[in-house]
């Protein structure tokens, strides 16, 4: 093992985002896992629960105290809301320096934390070491309409589609492949908690209805816009093709991308670009794995960020994946 190796914790780690960073983490060539808590795996071994992981590690149940004693350069909390605040006091406390990056929507309101959508924020990052990643539905809904929101003439309503996996792993209707079956399952259609997420970061009203279907994951984000001037379709792309250059995690396609060919991957799509004939009305199609770029890849961009490391450094195919 390599001297150089940062230690990363991974809180929550029994969960779908906790999985996936795991399996990220191991094949990272400057990373280490330093430990994974669960408190309903712990002893069990890792490899037994997670695929494509064949180490050693086993879950361990740490309170907050003892992920703090732990001395992780840094730790990624992948907790449901509400639940962070005892770990981040701690960690205050006993190990300031360490780098936490929270999944949950708990500091993405809160100033103090750097907000992490790297294709929207990197700009403004300021050596932070408490950072919050974005929300799923979040994320795609601000690399829809950020191109476009200097001549928008109206909120964009955006109709989002989830994977179930987005639900977690605590029962619900939403996570219920039973009630799923045949079925698209309509929720919160206003108020939704990434509807506030993506009017504060775009600096824009914006309109969300969310709906989980019977897929476990990825999302597709429709956004109908509404332009102060006529444009064409051509011109509309080239722009999201000018943002997105250069972004191996965010590519541009002509047709609307499909769900079923985002999941597994890293990146997110936007295409579609269908014009209304007055040219002012624009639907704009997102995909992206809720649990990959919606939650564990943006996080490893984000770790990465603040580790001092490139920002795609172990995340498959990220070259590959560039807008041409
Ligand atoms: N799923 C998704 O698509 C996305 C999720 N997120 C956010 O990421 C976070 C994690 O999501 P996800 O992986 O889906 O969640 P899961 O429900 O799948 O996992 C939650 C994890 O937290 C642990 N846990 C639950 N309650 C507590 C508690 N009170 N104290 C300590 N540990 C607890 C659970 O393990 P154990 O009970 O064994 O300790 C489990 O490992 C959430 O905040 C979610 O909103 C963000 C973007 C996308
Ligand atoms: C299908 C489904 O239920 N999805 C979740 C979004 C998951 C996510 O990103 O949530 P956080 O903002 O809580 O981190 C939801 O709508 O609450």
């Amino acid at each position: 093992m390599a001297d150089d190796r940062k230690t990363i914790g991974i809180v929550g780690a029994r969960g779908h985002t906790g999985a996936e960073l795991i399996r990220l983490i191991a094949a990272h060539p400057h990373l280490e896992p330093a430990f994974v808590s669960s408190r309903e795996l712990a002893g069990r071994r890792v490899a037994d629960h997670v695929d494509g992981y064949a180490g050693g590690l086993r879950y361990e149940n740490l309170d907050a105290a003892a992920v703090a004693a732990k001395g992780a350069d840094a730790v990624v909390l992948a907790l449901p809301n509400g639940a962070a605040a005892p770990y981040v006091e701690a960690l205050e406390a006993q190990a300031p320096e360490t780098v936490i990056v929270d999944l949950s929507a708990d500091h993405r309101f809160d100033g103090a934390w750097y907000y992490g959508l790297p294709e929207l924020t990197r700009g403004r990052y300021r050596g932070e070491r408490r950072i919050s990643n974005p929300g799923c539905y979040a994320t795609a809904i601000q690399l829809a309409v950020a191109p476009l929101k200097e001549v928008l003439a109206a909120p964009p309503a955006c109709f989002g589609v989830s994977g179930y996996s987005g639900a977690g792993t605590t029962p619900s209707d939403r996570n219920d492949p039973e009630k799923l079956r045949d079925n698209l399952m309509p929720y919160q259609l206003v108020g939704h908690m990434h509807e506030r997420e993506a009017t504060r970061q775009l600096g824009l009203p914006v309109e969300f209805m969310p709906h989980v279907a019977p897929h476990f994951r990825g999302i597709t984000l429709t956004a109908n816009l509404w332009l102060q001037r006529p444009m064409t379709a051509e011109a509309i792309k080239a722009r999201y093709r000018e943002r997105y250059a250069g972004e191996p995690l965010v590519r541009v396609v002509d047709d609307a991308p499909w769900v079923s060919r985002i999941a597994g991957r890293h990146h997110a799509e936007i295409g579609g670009f269908a014009v209304a004939q007055d040219g002012k009305r624009v639907v704009v199609v997102a995909t992206l794995d809720n649990l990959l770029k919606g939650a564990a890849t943006q996080a490893m961009q984000n770790l990465n960020l603040a580790l001092g490391l490139p920002e795609t450094e172990g995340i498959p195919a990220a070259a590959e994946e560039a807008t041409p």
